[in-house]
C-alpha cells in the first residue's frame, strides 16, 4: 500500500504526555494524513511508550505515522517511517536497518543536501525553517518561500515545508512547489487543535 506523504504533517509537542496525545487524536479525527512523533529530552522507555500510543491512535485510521530521529523506535512500535535530521543516523544507514518498505524522510535546507538525501534513499524531505519559529532554537535564518522553491526544484520527492507555518502562509509554500507542510505550534499550540487542523487542510486544498 502506498502511504500519504504529502499534505499536512502534524508533529507532536516535544514534551509528549496526555496533552500531546489529545492533540494527535484531534488532528487525526480532523483528517490530518500524516503524524510525526517528535519527543525530546525523554528516556527511551518514555519515548517508546509515547510513540506506541501515537501508533495506536493512527492505526485504525490509515494515517501515516512517522517517528522523528529514531529508526529503532519507529521499527519497534510499528510506525510507517522515520524522519532523520543532520545528527541522526544517515538516511543510507537507516535504509539498511529498516529495509525498503519503511518510509524515510530527511531534513534539507539547500538543493545540494536535498539531492544527496534523495540519492541515499529519502522518500520525502522536510525543508525549513520556512519562517522564523519559536518552537525550536538554533535554526539558521528562515529560507522563505524562495528557499523552499530552490529545494523543491532540485528533487522529485515530496518537499514538506516546516517552520512558522500557518494556514495563511500555506498558499505561498504550495506556489513554491511544496507538496505539503509540517506544523507543531499551529496545531498543538492552538486552543482548538481540531479546528486548527481543518483550517490548515482547507488551505492545503486551495480553499480561499
Ligand atoms: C517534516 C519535517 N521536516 C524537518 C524536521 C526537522 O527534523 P530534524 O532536523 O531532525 O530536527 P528535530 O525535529 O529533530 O528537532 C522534522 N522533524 N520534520
Ligand atoms: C522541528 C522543526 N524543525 C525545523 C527545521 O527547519 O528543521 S523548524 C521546526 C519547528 C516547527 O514548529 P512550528 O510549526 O511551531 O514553527
Ligand atoms: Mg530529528
Amino acid at each position: 500500500m502506498s502511504r500519504a506523504l504529502g499534505g499536512l504533517h502534524v508533529l507532536t509537542d516535544a514534551a509528549g504526555g496526555p496533552r500531546a496525545l489529545a492533540a494527535v487524536a484531534a488532528a487525526v479525527s480532523a483528517g490530518a494524513p500524516v503524524v510525526q512523533v517528535r519527543a525530546k529530552d525523554c528516556t527511551d522507555r518514555v519515548l517508546v511508550e509515547f510513540a506506541g500510543q501515537v501508533v495506536d491512535i493512527c492505526a485504525p485510521t490509515g494515517v501515516t505515522c512517522l517517528v522523528n530521529d529514531r529508526v529503532d523506535v519507529a521499527l519497534a512500535v510499528g510506525a510507517h517511517g522515520t524522519h532523520l535530521g543532520a545528527t541522526d543516523l544517515p538516511v543510507a544507514a537507516a535504509r539498511r536497518v529498516a529495509g525498503p518498505g519503511h518510509l524515510l524522510g530527511g531534513t534539507a535546507r539547500d538543493p545540494e543536501t536535498a539531492r544527496r538525501l534523495v540519492a541515499e534513499g529519502a522518500d520525502y524531505l522536510g525543508v525549513g525553517p520556512a519562517w522564523p519559529t519559536t518552537t525550536k532554537t538554533g535554526l539558521p535564518d528562515a529560507l522563505g518561500p524562495a528557499g523552499v522553491a530552490a529545494v523543491a526544484a532540485a528533487v522529485d520527492v515530496p518537499v514538506i515545508a516546516i517552520g512558522g507555518v500557518t494556514a495563511e502562509r500555506v498558499a505561498a509554500l504550495l506556489a513554491a512547489g511544496a507538496a505539503g507542510v509540517a506544523v507543531v505550534g499551529a496545531v498543538t499550540g492552538a486552543p482548538d487543535p481540531t479546528a486548527a487542523t481543518r483550517e490548515l487542510l482547507r488551505a492545503l486544498a486551495g480553499a480561499p
